[in-house]
């Protein structure tokens, strides 16, 4: 197999410098395992089998790192894509991946300029006033340089660099080839699934290469965001758009790590990190088409308290499907089912090799780990820290959307906290999670759904306790009289601040909203008084359902 990747006498020399470096940073039995020094040797190229002295002193995820710098772009993204990968890497291999933060050399203007001009159809003095030659900023795929417009309007240029496209897809091809022979000779790698982690890695480098789909997502996150007054997109110049180039608006703010800055122009960091994340929030769980990186590094803080995103170069999704599965997750986790919890885990890994029995024990330990701890002391990072610890000792893999999705959760919580210590990312989640329960249970969602809804009602409720059947049993000799009023309601959304009962509160009104929904929309089946049985019984458990709900929340506040 290596053979064939060797025929190909332009991979050669690159083939030669990546082995050279492996064996650097003291990777050269990879090196071997691969075949890659025999093929060499035998087309003619030595190579030098000696690891450099000083990279004895770093650690592996260090010198991985080191090594994936030197090998260039492919590799630095290779890196980063692997640093959103928390669900298959220690917390010190991320770190190590994180600061994979392109700090390619500049190119100079002069060797970029030809580029520009041939994509933009002339000269630059024909469109633009100025153009700073130093650049802004300088990444392993493009870099950025100032301008300023005919009419005055100050706008950036991001340029990718020239010959970038040969060198990646050349990488790309030995990348495979590499994933290939790796996954056969090594079972160890293959617990990293490198197929799949490089299939997502291709797809995400081959979108981030084309600069003009980096603005198409900007256009569309400003879409979904604009009416909320406090965030700023850069707007896109179409007409100088394209997929070696972008230009944009130029934003003149303090850049998201600056909190000297902050402080000085008497900005309100709380409230920026309100506004950042609720932002941010808003894209997961409304829009399902969020930035996938939002650290400091990728915001602008603008007067007034606005804030700017930049960089849309890698964007989750989310789909309802799968909105749903994390909310049921979420579901699970606060109403204490280690089992519904177990089964959504397995359902999203492809997991073959776990033990079920050890699995359900230790998420039953997670479960009660979390689920007691009230909203302040709830860390959503610690949270999904030991998740992805427990699904690494499992070796469960998570499917990419949801790995990114997770990878963003986190960099947005660790982005709150920057601006204020004691942030906390759920608040800004509960309402979604609350808003999508109740959608699910609306009249429309469930005419749609049609019968099926009584089976969510039993999903739902499944899990009564004692005192529901207590509950029942005096409902029926009359000694209890459903009567829960909206201000009763509020009464304890007003005086909670633990996050578990203020998650159950949305169940309770979700539950209650079953019943009367079901009542409304089932047609077709036995009635009895004129209503619908199936509907009847619904509304029945739902409303016991919430009545124990509140119990619960009741007896978790008397317990406090
Ligand atoms: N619209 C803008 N206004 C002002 N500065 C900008 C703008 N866009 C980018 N920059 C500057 O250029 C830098 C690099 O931009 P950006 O993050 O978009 O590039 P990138 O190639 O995706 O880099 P990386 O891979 O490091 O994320 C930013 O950190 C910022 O300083």
């Amino acid at each position: 197999m290596l053979w064939e990747m060797l025929n190909a006498a332009r991979d050669l020399g690159r083939v030669q410098d990546i082995a050279s470096v492996l064996i650097r940073y003291g990777f050269g039995s990879f090196v071997r395992v691969l075949g890659i020094g025999k093929a060499l040797e035998s087309a003619g190229k030595a190579l030098h089998w000696q690891h450099a002295e000083e990279y004895t002193k770093l650690d592996t995820p260090q010198r991985i790192r080191q090594a994936l710098e030197e090998l260039g772009p492919t590799f630095i993204k290779l890196g980063q894509i692997l640093a959103t990968r928390v669900d298959l890497f220690p917390p010190q291999y991320i770190a190590e991946f994180e600061k994979l933060q392109d700090q390619a050399p500049p190119a100079p203007f002069e060797e970029l300029l030809p580029q520009i001009e041939e994509d933009m159809g002339g000269s630059i003095d024909e469109f633009f006033l100025e153009v700073d030659r130093q650049p802004l900023a300088v990444a392993s795929i493009a870099q950025v340089h100032k301008a300023v417009l005919k009419d005055g309007t100050p706008v950036i240029l991001k340029i990718r660099r020239p010959g970038l496209r040969k060198i990646i897809e050349t990488d790309l091809r030995l990348l495979q080839r590499i994933v290939d022979i790796a996954e056969s000779e090594s079972p160890d790698i293959r617990r990293f699934h490198p197929r799949e982690v490089l299939r997502q890695f291709n797809q995400s480098l081959r979108r981030e290469l084309d600069l003009a789909g980096e603005c198409r997502n900007a256009e569309r996150v400003a879409a979904n965001l604009a009416d909320d007054p406090n965030i700023v997109i850069p707007k896109v110049y179409w007409e100088w758009t394209g997929e070696r180039i972008n230009v944009q608006e130029y934003i003149q703010g303090i850049h998201g790590r600056d909190l000297e800055a902050i402080e000085k122009t008497g900005l309100d960091r709380k409230l920026l990190a309100d506004r950042g994340s609720k932002a941010v929030m808003k894209m997961i769980m409304e829009d399902g088409f969020f930035h996938a990186d939002p650290h400091p590094g990728n915001v602008f803080y603008l007067p007034d308290n606005r804030l700017a995103f930049i960089d849309f170069g890698m964007i989750g999704r989310l789909t309802e499907e799968r909105r749903e599965q994390v909310v049921s997750f979420l579901y699970g986790m606060v109403n204490h089912t280690p089992a519904k919890v177990a089964e959504i885990l397995e359902d999203w890994s492809d997991n073959i090799y776990t033990d079920e029995g050890v699995l359900t024990v230790d998420i039953e330990a997670f479960v009660d780990q979390y689920s007691s701890l009230s909203l302040k002391d709830l860390s959503l990072t610690a949270m999904l820290s030991d998740l992805m610890a427990l699904l690494r000792d499992h070796k469960l893999m998570l499917p990419a959307d949801l790995a990114l999705l997770i990878k963003a959760y986190i960099t947005l919580d660790g982005f709150g906290r920057y601006l204020n210590p004691d942030f906390n990312t759920l608040v800004f989640a509960t309402p979604y999670i609350q808003e999508i329960m109740l959608a699910r249970y609306r009249p429309e969602a469930i005419a749609k759904r049609g019968w099926r809804n009584l089976i969510s009602v039993a999903d739902l409720l499944s899990n009564l306790p004692k005192d529901l059947r207590k509950l029942l049993r005096a409902t029926r000799k009359g000694a209890v009289q459903v009567d829960i009023t909206v201000r009763y309601l509020d009464h304890y959304v007003n005086t909670m601040d633990n996050a578990i009962s203020r998650l159950t509160m949305g169940m309770v009104t979700a539950a209650l909203i079953i019943g009367s929904s079901i009542i409304m929309t089932v047609k077709g089946g036995p009635e009895l008084f004129g209503l619908p049985v199936f509907g009847f019984l619904g509304y029945t458990f739902a409303t016991l359902g919430g009545i124990w709900l509140l119990l619960s929340i009741w007896k978790s506040g008397n317990n406090r």
